[in-house]
Order: structure tokens, then C-alpha cells, then sequence
């Protein structure tokens, strides 16, 4: 069983709270991505599991163990880091069989043990090779071959993919993705790319300031964000959010107009909703306003408007022709549209 526990897990240097009371129950054989912009907390959380730094308050256990007081050796744990960190002057073989001769793994099994992994991560003709005779690529599928060589209870990977250029980043997500499931151990990834996030996760957690903003699977976080930085950092383009007022379920902002909502409360909030979920149409449309820019993006156009301050950007057909100031008009489903408090930023 390697089922991790988070138990209000504090970080702090002094006065400042890098992660605030972290508080998460991991499954056994999850893949648990923790996302979120630069410096939210998620390098330190994964540090904090993997006994790197330490906890300032709260528990972690791994299984039933508690492990706050275990050195980073004894807690059964992989990690998988951006930079690699593979011994330069090491063979590949050399490198993938490492954590075996650390953890005192009888010399016997060794062979076979880094032939499995090496197989599994596509790299049985490369062994001979030393780190600066690879590819960035290559180099990555080492450091994952060593992570999964001597089948640890939970991998920990810090931003394995962000050092290799685009095309190879989707490959070798692909590539992890596979070997979890076939490996099924628990693990946490840390990543600011959503895309990454929504694509490899079982459930993911989106962090902002140290604190955890909502813990779910990809759906339930793109469908039902639980507040404004959910929404705005979830989805390609972001939602679109503007301010306004709401009455008997119907909103107004400036130029936009949305009735049939379904909220009891009154006053001012936010309205968000995705750019697919929204078609430009000539008349009787929620949005009518004159138009800020207008992109070509080839198969289709990006509308965008300026409304009370907030770009909303809304696609249209290939065909679509109109100059800037043009007044255009955009119909919005009510039952797309989703309704935050202004003031907490949290969804009603
Ligand atoms: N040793 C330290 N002393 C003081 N503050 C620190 C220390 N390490 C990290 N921090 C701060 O804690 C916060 C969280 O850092 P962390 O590295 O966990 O962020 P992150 O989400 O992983 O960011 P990135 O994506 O840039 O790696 C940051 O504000 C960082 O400056």
C-alpha cells in the first residue's frame, strides 16, 4: 500500500508561509499533479515529501508511517527532477543502476533489475553512452529509469519535462503517462502547465500562495472551478470573466447582458465563460459592443471585446470579417456561464 498523507503540512522561513497548511489525501497507485504559477509552493511540497526540507508543522505519512523524522534514503521514494541530475561521468547503465547500489540491492538481481527499466524507458541501446553523448530526451528517460529501477512506493517528478523542446514534451509525457499505469505507483508531479496537469492527472491541485485553491479530477476543474484564480489559470484561452452586477438572475456589465441565471443571490459579481462555449451571431446577442481586435488564427478568428476593463475574447468562423470598432454581437448559454463573488473571488 502506498497511500500518502498530507496532514496540514506547514512551510516557514520566518515569518513567511511558503506552504500553508497543505492538507491532501494521495491513493494508492493516484497520479496526483500539484499545478500552479512560479513560487505557489509546489517545488517545496514535493521537498517536504521527499524529506528534503523540513516540515515546520503537520504530518506526512506514507502508508502507516509516519515519515516527518525519516531521512530522505529510508523513505522509499523516487524523484524525478528537471535538471536530471544524472552523474555525468557515469555510463547510463552506471547511472540507472545507482539507487541500487545505495540501497545495498544484492549485486546479483542488478543486471536484470536495469535491463527491465532500461527496456521500459527505450533505451537498451544506449547503455554504454554517458550523459553528454545524449540527447535532452535521453537524458530525461535516464533519470526516469533510475526513478523506477528498483520500484519505489511513490515517484515524486519536479517539472521532468520542462527542459525539452515542444514536440519532444509531448512525447515523453505520453511515455510517463505509460509507464504509470503499467508501474501503478503513487505518484505526485509537479508542473505550471496545465495542459501537462489536465492530460496526466488523475486528480489534480491547483495551488496559489502556498494554499491549496481545489483539489479534483481534470473535468471537475474545468467544469466547476471553485474561484476566479482556478478559473483564470485552467483553460486555453482562459475563461472569460468580466464584472457586473446580478438581479433576479439576470447580469449586466458594461455591454453584456445575461438573463435565466441560476443564483439566488444579488449584487456585485463575476461572470465568467469559456470562448467555445459562446458563438457570434448578428442579432439579439448577450455580448453587443464594438470590438477591440480581431485575430486570424486560421481554421477560425478571435472576436475580442473591452468590457468594463476585461478583454473577452469569443471565436468565430473562418469566414468571420469585421475592423476594429466594429459593433459585434456574441449569444452566451446561461447554463455555460458561471458566477463568482467579486469580492472573495470564490464561485457562488
Ligand atoms: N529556502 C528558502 N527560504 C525562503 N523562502 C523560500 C525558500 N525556498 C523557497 N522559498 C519561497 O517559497 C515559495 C515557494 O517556493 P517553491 O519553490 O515551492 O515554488 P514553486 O511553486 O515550486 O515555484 P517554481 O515553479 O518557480 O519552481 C517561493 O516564494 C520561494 O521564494
Amino acid at each position: 500500500m502506498a497511500r500518502l498523507q498530507l496532514k496540514n503540512v506547514n512551510k516557514r522561513w520566518g515569518s513567511f508561509v511558503g506552504v500553508d497548511n497543505f492538507d491532501l489525501d494521495i491513493a494508492d497507485q493516484e497520479f496526483l499533479v500539484l499545478l500552479g504559477p512560479s513560487g505557489c509552493g509546489k517545488t517545496t511540497t514535493m521537498r517536504m515529501i521527499a524529506g528534503l526540507e523540513e516540515v515546520s508543522e503537520g504530518e506526512i505519512w506514507l502508508g502507516d508511517r509516519m515519515v516527518n523524522n525519516l531521512e530522505p534514503k529510508d523513505r522509499d521514494i523516487s524523484m524525478v527532477f528537471q535538471s536530471y541530475g544524472l552523474y555525468p561521468n557515469l555510463t547510463v547503465y552506471e547511472n540507472i543502476r545507482f539507487p541500487l547500489r545505495v540501497r545495498l540491492v544484492p549485486k546479483e538481481q542488478h543486471d536484470e533489475m536495469v535491463m527491465r527499466a532500461a527496456r521500459m524507458v527505450e533505451l537498451e541501446d544506449f547503455l554504454d553512452r554517458r550523459p553528454a553523448e545524449l540527447s535532452g530526451g535521453q537524458r530525461q528517460r535516464v533519470a526516469l529509469g533510475r526513478a523506477i529501477v528498483r520500484k519505489p512506493t511513490v515517484f515524486l517528478m519536479d517539472e521532468p519535462l520542462s527542459n525539452l523542446d515542444a514536440k519532444l514534451r509531448v512525447s515523453t509525457r505520453a511515455q510517463i503517462k505509460n509507464l504509470q499505469s503499467k508501474l501503478k505507483t503513487t505518484t505526485v508531479y509537479v508542473t505550471h502547465d496545465q495542459i501537462e496537469a489536465m492530460t496526466l492527472a488523475d486528480r489534480v491541485v491547483v495551488m496559489n500562495k502556498g494554499r491549496i485553491q481545489q483539489v479534483g479530477t481534470p473535468t471537475e476543474i474545468y467544469d466547476t472551478p471553485a474561484n476566479v484564480f482556478v478559473a483564470s489559470f485552467i483553460g486555453s484561452p482562459a475563461m472569460n470573466l468580466v464584472q457586473g452586477r446580478l438581479e433576479k438572475g439576470v447580469f449586466q456589465g458594461q455591454g453584456i447582458r445575461v438573463i435565466g441565471l441560476r443564483a439566488d443571490k444579488s449584487g456585485n459579481v463575476t461572470l465568467g465563460f469559456r470562448a467555445e462555449d459562446a458563438e457570434i451571431v448578428k442579432t439579439d446577442g448577450n455580448i453587443s459592443a464594438p470590438i477591440y481586435s480581431i485575430e486570424l488564427l486560421g481554421e477560425a478568428s478571435m472576436v475580442t471585446w473591452r468590457l468594463g476593463g476585461a478583454l473577452v475574447s469569443v471565436r468565430a468562423n473562418k469566414g468571420f470579417r469585421a475592423e476594429i470598432e466594429d459593433v459585434v454581437q456574441a449569444d452566451i448559454p446561461a447554463d455555460a456561464c458561471h458566477l463568482f463573488d467579486t469580492e472573495t473571488g470564490e464561485r457562488l
